[in-house]
């Protein structure tokens, strides 16, 4: 009766998350009709074993063990898929097939109940296994980790459960006397079988999530287009590089540039040539900054770099072999010809107290500057005590003291 409960409240369960599948399917994350799929096929099996007595063993035996060791591969296929990992459908089919035979091998040959539960807890043992070293195999970086290493330990702990059973269900067969009474492993068996496909369920739902939330912060924080940080994260970083900065006593340096006359490049070669140059231009750029840098794209054809741990000095070394990479022709996709393009950048340093906005401002003008001077040049930014000094004097000597900055 127990037995009979269990198996319906699982089934039960298995309709709860058939429903929370569904509503993920719509965002279309890998895995998920696989995983559905798997928890119909639950909803119908359970039942059947169920009905044990009430209807044809060979629909509560092997047809309930057939859809239910159907159901449990779906898991298995489900992770596969969601994890971009390889499936052999003819191994999967070959697989069940065995189980099946051998099932009905100890119902029609050798008539066991101990034998087929040995055979069906070997199989789910193995899938189990299988599940849970694909998953281990995959984990990501730290912050989607835990529903990974949830799914691989559950399935690792489900393996080992079956495999207990397979071992215990053995004994009984051969009538090894066992230390516990037979009902008392009987209810932890069917507890564990009947947890297997809701907790499975509950980590692959885990998975996706963790999926969703990754690609939806991956949107937020780069430029659709090139793939650099994007200006809403660019700000966000640069307030916590600007933080350690303060902290540790080092420099925190930007460059900021612009691609010169690039409403030509859109104008005579078309709007598409010109999103190839924004992509070359972060490439180029990643390709020569640190990994420590931040590329992003602040808007348009505008563009900034952050240095940490960089003073005045690098940082005009730095912008100086920035605008020579970008200063050599590229390869148009799809034709033979190539495109040359320049770039105009602004140097800054942050001094003591200024915000990454008064930081960026100074940066800008320098920029300003240099597109003056006649773009494809480098420029640093005045100190706010030389603008100062600047601001006072008269424009020669403002604009004098503008070219002595260009590299
Ligand atoms: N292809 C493409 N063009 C863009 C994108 N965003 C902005 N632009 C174009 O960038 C051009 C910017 O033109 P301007 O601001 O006049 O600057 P410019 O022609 O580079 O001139 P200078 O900066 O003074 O050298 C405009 O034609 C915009 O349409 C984009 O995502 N893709």
């Amino acid at each position: 009766m127990l037995n009979l409960s269990l198996m319906l409240v699982t089934a039960a369960f298995s309709a709860v998350m058939l429903l929370v599948l569904s509503s993920l399917s719509r965002i279309g994350a890998e895995g998920i009709r696989a995983w559905s799929q798997a928890n119909w096929m639950a909803v119908v099996a359970l039942p059947l074993f169920a009905a044990r007595g009430f209807i044809p063993d060979l629909l509560s035996i092997e047809l309930a063990n057939t859809v239910y060791m159907t159901a449990i591969t779906m898991m298995l296929v489900g992770f596969r898929r969601h994890l971009g990992q390889a499936i052999s459908g003819p191994a999967l089919l070959s697989c069940i097939g065995l189980a099946l035979a051998t099932l009905m091998v100890f119902h029609y040959g050798v008539d066991s109940f101990h034998l087929r539960v040995v055979d069906m807890s070997l199989y789910h043992g193995g899938v189990c296994l299988a599940l849970g070293l694909s998953v281990r195999g995959a984990l990501p970086d730290a912050p989607q980790r835990y529903p990974y290493r949830f799914t691989a330990i559950t399935a690792f702990y489900l393996a080992f459960g079956h495999g207990v059973r397979g071992l215990v269900s053995l004994a009984q067969a051969a009538d090894i006397p066992v230390f516990f009474d037979v009902t008392t492993w009987n209810v932890i068996f069917f507890s564990l079988g009947t947890i297997t496909m809701p907790s499975l369920t509950l980590g692959a739902v885990m998975m996706a999530n963790a999926g969703i939330i990754a690609k939806t912060s991956y949107a937020a924080d780069h430029d659709y287009l090139t793939g650099a940080w994007s200006r809403r994260a660019f700000f966000e970083l640069a307030e916590r590089e600007r933080a350690r900065t303060l902290r540790a006593g080092s420099d925190l340096s930007v460059l900021l540039f612009d691609v010169d006359h690039f409403k030509r490049i859109n104008d005579k070669l078309g709007h598409a040539v010109g999103d190839h140059v924004l992509v070359d231009i972060v490439r180029r750029t990643e390709q020569l900054v640190r990994q420590v840098d931040y590329c992003a794209r602040l808007g348009g054809e505008e563009f900034a770099v952050l240095l940490p741990d960089s003073n005045i000095a690098t940082s005009i070394v730095v912008a100086e072999r920035l605008r020579e990479a970008l200063d050599r022709s590229m390869r148009i996709p799809g034709s033979d010809e190539e495109l040359a393009y320049t770039v105009s950048i602004g140097i800054a340093c942050l001094e003591p107290n200024e915000t990454i906005t008064a930081l960026l401002r100074r940066a800008d003008r320098a920029l300003y500057v240099a597109k003056a001077a006649g773009r494809n040049k480098a420029i640093r930014a005045l100190a706010t005590h030389e603008a100062e000094k600047a601001d006072g004097a008269a424009p020669a000597a403002n604009q004098a003291l503008s070219a002595d900055n260009q590299l």
